[in-house]
This record gives C-alpha cells, structure tokens and sequence, in this order.
C-alpha cells in the first residue's frame, strides 16, 4: 500500500509507520494503538492519520464540520462516548469515527452501531476491561546456556539470521564440539556432517534446528506469554464475564481455549521461567543453598565430634604416644584410633544433614556422600572438589528441567498465540462496542432513519427530530424536555429569551453530526438527509470589530454560493452589528441560501423585520412562551411551525395590563402587532 496516498500522511510519517510489523493490517483496523507506536507518531497524530485511511477508502473529501462550533459539537459528542470507555485504546479507537458525508462510511459504522447497541454493557464485563491493553513485543531475549554450532561460514550466517537469541560458534570437528560443551550446558550442532558423533556433554546433532526456532529458544515465545501475561488473564477475565452474561449474542468470537491459555500463564513466570514446578524449584533451590548447608553440616559434624571428644577421657600408653610423636602423626590419627565410631557417626549425620536439606535424590545423594570423607580430620571439613561436582550436577540438572519445561510449555501455548491477538483484539473492541452502547442507553437514542439521495422524498427532506433531547445540555435526562423539530429547506426560529433556541441548535447539530458519523442519536425518531457539510455559527458576543465583521459575512458569500447539501445553522447572527443593518443582511443570505436548496435555520429576534426585508417568503417558527406562572416563563420547548413566537417584553407587558393602568400597556402592546 502506497502510505502517502493517504491524506496527512507525508514521506517523513510513510517512514514511520513503515517500521511497524504491519501497518496496512493497523490501519485497515483503524488501530489508532498500533499505529502510535510507529517513532514520533502521537496517538492524536495515529487518530488522524487512521481517519485519513478511513477518508481515502470512501473517496470522502472531509470538510463536514465547517466551522468551529460544528467541532466544538463534534468533540463533545464523541467526548461522550470516550467518557464510557474502560480502557485507553477504545477511547483512541473511537477517535477515528467522524461525520462522514459518504453514505457508504456511514452505513459501515451503523453497522457496528446497530450490533454495538445490542451489547449488555454488564458491570462484571466493564469491571474485567481494566488491566486489557493491546499486546505488546517482547524486549530481545537474551539466552545464554545455549550455542550453536556449524563448521560452514554461510549456514553461520543463517543461523545467527533465524536465532539471534543465542551465540553460533563455528568450530573445525567432533573436538571444537567437544570444547563448547564445557562452556555450554547444552550444544546444538546444526550440520548434517556431524551426524553420529558422540561427544561428552549436552550436544545435540540437529540439522534442521533452524527451521524451528522455538524448540531451540522457547524463550523466545515464552518472552511474549510472560510481557503480556496481565493483559492476557485480564483478556480471559472479559471473555469470561461476557460468558457468564449467558447472552449468546455476545460471545466473542476469538479462536483461543481459555482454559489452556490462563493454565498455560499460571505455570509463566514474569521473567519468562517456568513457575510452580516442584522438580525445578527442589533444584533451583539446592544450587543456591548449597554452600550454605554444607557450612552447616560441617557446624553439625563438628558439634557432635567437639561433644564426643569433651566428654571422653583417652588413655594412651607412652610407647603408642612416642611412635604416634616420631612418625609425625598428628591428632587425627589419635581420633581415627580413639574414637573411630564417633568420627563415623558425625560424619554421617553431616552427610545426612546435607542430604535431607538439600533434599537430594538418590543419585545426587551418592555424590553429596563424597563431600565429606571418611579419612577422620578434626575438624570436620568439606571435600571443596566433590562440593564441586555435585554443584556440578544439580545445575546441569535444574538447567535441563527449566530448558523441558520451556519447551513444553512453549510447546503448549504455541497454540494459543494466534488465538491471543484475537482474544484481546476482541476484548478491546468490545469495549468500544460497549461505550456506544452505553451511550446509547444514557441518552436514550435511536438509529437515526436516512432519506438518501434519489430516495423518495429526498428533494423536500432537510432533517426531523421527534423526542430529541440535547446531549450537551448539562440538565440531568430526565429534567430536559424533549424536543420536537423538523425543518427541510430555509427558517427562522424565534422564540422568548432562554426559550431554548441555542439548546435546539445544539440539538439538530448533535443529531446531525452523530448520524453522519453512524451513530445513535438522542431522539425516539430521527429522519434526515444525507448533509455535505455542517456550518454553525454560535451566538458571537457583543458587536464584532469590523474586520471581523468582515470576514463572517465573507463566510455567508461562500456559503451562499456553494450551500447545497449544507446545513446552515446560525444563531444570533444580529449580535454583530446593528439590529437595522443585521436584518438586511440575514434576509440577504436566506435568500441565496434558499436559492441553493441549503437547510438552514436561523436563530434570531429579529424575525420579524427579516421577513419583511426579504425577497421571498421566509419561513418562521417559534418557540413559545405557554405563559407566565409566578413570573417565570412556562415555555413549550419545541419550535411551533409557521409562527412568530411573542417576545418576552411583550409577555411581560401582558402580564402587567392585566395588574392595571390598562390604557397604557395597551397602547404599548399594539405597537406589538
Ligand atoms: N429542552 C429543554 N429542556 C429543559 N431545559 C432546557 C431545554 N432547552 C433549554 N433548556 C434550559 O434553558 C436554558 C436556556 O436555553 P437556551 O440558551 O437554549 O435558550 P435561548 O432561547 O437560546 O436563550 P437566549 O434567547 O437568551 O439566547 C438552558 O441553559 C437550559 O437550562
């Protein structure tokens, strides 16, 4: 895949993602993880760059949020949904939706949407998400006991190629094997010449070693069980939750025997050593006390001698003293005649001593015997060359269990590792699944209905929110009113102050924005059309200079000319400059915006005089003020069609001709009408 057709991907960053093991697999995932770990990627860039992929796919030309509070909307919608994730890739993973004006990217993520929202978004599963993260390489392994070794200069290049874990030696015959082997506890010989040879020591005649890397280093798969142990039982724990849910639907479908693989992890050690086996752990053991031990079993051997000899009273007679004097004999000959059993039986409780300590089995135990001598000294020492041997022999010994044992569990998780991407992949996306769903479940939404183009009805479909409430209002659900509105082509929306005006702007962009990315929206029923772009306007505070001035009715020259397909929302746009000179402008660019066939609905309380300063016939709706009770405005907050909703000045001098001096708030409410 050429990486810099992809829009915002340029030939530094090509580089970057070319280092990943896989990146056309990443991005075809939209593994906004994965491609962070490309050098000087940051997830945000990943995101972007994940889009961009996205983008190319559906020959989409971006652009849908055309200004900054369309952004601001999107942000706070996805935010919503990043809020109800567990882990940190779903968050990430759902930066890649973005409104799309594509049908065919749309109706993909409403696919996900649809199987998402029927997720049970159970506690016990959101619980097991915590400790999943995507899986990570191994550092290099390093191993040292082994070698292999050839005589051929070319098959030593291919095998420091295939198994860089592990030194190759070259050496000249059976001899240059032999040698090794007292440097190595084991030798794996991988020409097909040495076949036959026997040779002193661990050396192993495997000329097809190459072809199987894993047996010769099952470190090396051992080293990606053992990095990414905790995210894989807390992958199994997921798997498992959603299991108990008992809802078969949602099962994940990851290839991979549970019951395998967390046996497997529980017998791996973090270090990549195999854990739990008794065998291992009796010789692990003895090598690293055996100084020790045979210190105490001297201590022992020495007590009970030091005991014998105080409580024993020797009698020698002249003539034996003198020869003992003139050959030069020295104590231990006077002990080997004197007390030839004591010596014995001390030195056999320290034989004994070392034995059960060290919990020798037999075979050892008949070296461990050699350690001390049967020649009486005082006092008792050990024999440092056969301490040596048996040293010798139980580390051969615990380096050959750990090497089995390696390759058997290597052997057995093989299996599993295929499985284990699939089993956190699956759990990961479940996750985001499951943030939908929940979103989906708080704000109470639907799938929203699309009328696309060349559908009936296209022509006069703009958008049609029934039971919509704002997911930006920061009201609890249940204190926001739900909302009804539906426009197709060019409005104005008047209505009393703090009616809701700005809340059902927010409304219709919210809606518009999470369809056009696949989602659900906040709403029991939502129709609309297929938008090219989503230009809002906020409310700008106070006049604006007149170079700002400037450039905004700059943006409505654009828009009034290339408007079709686009949903023009604006609010206030009077706060710029004087409420006569705003009047005419909105007029201006209602007129151009229906002109084009845009959808637009324009918040203002100047609709009034808008209306009567356009061309043609502007549609206004209100949302209107039901009355005033104890003062305070009741309001209906869906827009009502076709009407001008009263002012809230007007209201209020209603209220007041009620409470007297009549004549004159009457004459000011004609001036009203
Ligand atoms: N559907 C709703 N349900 C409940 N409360 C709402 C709803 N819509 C708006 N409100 C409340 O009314 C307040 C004012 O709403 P909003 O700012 O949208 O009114 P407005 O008509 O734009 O006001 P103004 O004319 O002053 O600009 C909001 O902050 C919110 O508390």
């Amino acid at each position: 895949m050429d990486l810099e057709s992809i829009p915002g991907v340029g030939a530094k960053t090509a580089r970057a993602l070319d280092e990943l093991d896989d990146p056309e697999q990443a991005l075809e995932n939209g593994d906004v993880a994965a491609l962070a770990r490309a050098p000087g990627v940051t997830v945000g860039r990943a995101a972007r760059i994940a889009r961009g992929a996205i983008r190319r796919e559906h020959d989409d030309p971006g652009g849908f949020l055309a200004t900054d509070r369309a952004r601001e909307i999107y942000r706070q919608v996805l935010s919503l949904c990043q809020d109800r994730t567990v882990t940190d890739y779903a968050a990430h993973r759902l930066e890649t939706l973005y409104p799309s004006p594509r049908r065919s990217r749309i109706e993909e993520v409403q696919d996900f949407s649809r199987r998402a929202i029927e997720r049970d978004p159970h506690p016990d599963v959101l619980e097991a998400f915590e400790g999943v993260e995507p899986l990570e390489r191994p550092g290099d392994v390093r191993v040292r006991d082994r070698c292999l070794a050839t005589t051929d200069a070319e098959r030593y290049a291919e095998a420091r190629e295939a198994i860089p874990e592990i030194s190759v030696e070259i050496v000249e015959d059976a001899q240059g094997l032999a040698e090794l082997a007292r440097g190595y506890s084991t030798v794996v010989a991988i020409d097909e010449s040495f076949a036959g040879v026997e040779v002193e020591g661990d050396v192993q005649v495997r000329p097809d070693a190459l072809a199987d890397p894993a047996d010769v280093v099952p470190e090396r798969p051992l080293a990606f069980f053992a990095r990414n142990r905790e995210r894989l039982r807390a992958a199994v724990a997921v798997h498992r939750a959603v299991g108990r849910g008992g809802d078969t639907d949602s099962q994940l479908n990851a290839t991979v025997d549970l019951d395998a693989l967390e046996h497997g992890l529980e017998r791996l050690d973090d270090d990549g050593t195999v854990a739990g086996d008794p065998e291992l752990d009796r010789l692990t053991v003895a090598v690293d006390d055996l100084d020790a031990v045979a210190g105490v079993a001297e201590s022992v051997a020495n007590d009970r001698l030091r005991e014998a000899i105080e409580e024993r009273d020797v009698t020698i007679e002249g003539a034996d003293l003198l020869s003992l004097v003139e050959r030069g004999a020295g104590v231990d000959s006077l002990l080997s005649r004197e007390l030839a059993d004591e010596f014995a039986a001390a030195v056999e409780a320290a034989r004994k001593h070392l034995i059960d300590a060290l919990d020798l089995d037999v075979g050892e135990a008949e070296l461990a015997r050699h350690v001390f001598d049967d020649e009486p000294t005082f006092p008792v020492e050990r024999d440092e060359n056969a301490t040596a041997r048996l040293r010798e022999e139980l580390t051969v010994a615990r380096d050959r269990r750990a090497a089995q044992l390696k390759r058997d569990l290597a052997a057995d998780l093989a299996a599993q590792r295929e499985g284990a991407h699939d089993l956190v992949r699956s759990a990961l996306e479940l996750d985001v699944e499951l943030a939908v769903a929940r979103f989906a479940r708080d704000f109470e939404c639907t799938m929203p209905e699309f009328v696309w183009d060349g559908d009936d009805g296209d022509e006069e479909t703009g958008f049609a929110i029934e039971g919509g409430r704002s997911p930006v209002l920061e009201e609890p659900l249940e204190e926001i009113e739900p909302v009804d509105y539906a426009v197709s082509g060019t409005t104005l929306l008047s209505g009393v102050n703090s009616g809701g005006k700005t809340s059902t702007l927010d409304l219709v962009a919210s809606v518009v924005v999470l369809a056009h990315m696949g989602l659900p929206v906040p709403a029991k029923e939502v129709r609309l059309r297929r938008f090219d772009d989503v230009h809002y306007h906020a409310k700008t505070q106070g006049t604006l200079d007149a170079g700002a001035f400037e450039s905004t009715v700059r943006e409505f020259a654009d828009l009034a000319t290339g408007g079709e397909g686009s949903l023009v929302l604006v609010d206030e746009l009077e706060s710029i400059t004087e409420p006569g000179a705003s009047a005419k402008i909105i007029a201006g660019i209602l007129e151009a915006l229906a002109e084009n066939g845009a959808t637009a609905v324009f918040v203002s309380h100047l609709a009034g005089e808008i209306r009567e300063m356009a061309a043609i016939d502007v549609a206004v709706d209100g949302i209107e003020a039901v009355g005033l009770v104890d003062g305070e405005l009741e309001v209906n907050r869906s827009p009502v069609k076709d009407h001008l909703a009263r002012s809230t000045p007007e209201l209020i001098v209603e209220k007041l001709a009620q409470e007297g001096n009549a004549a004159f708030y009457d004459r000011l409410l004609e001036k009203f009408e």
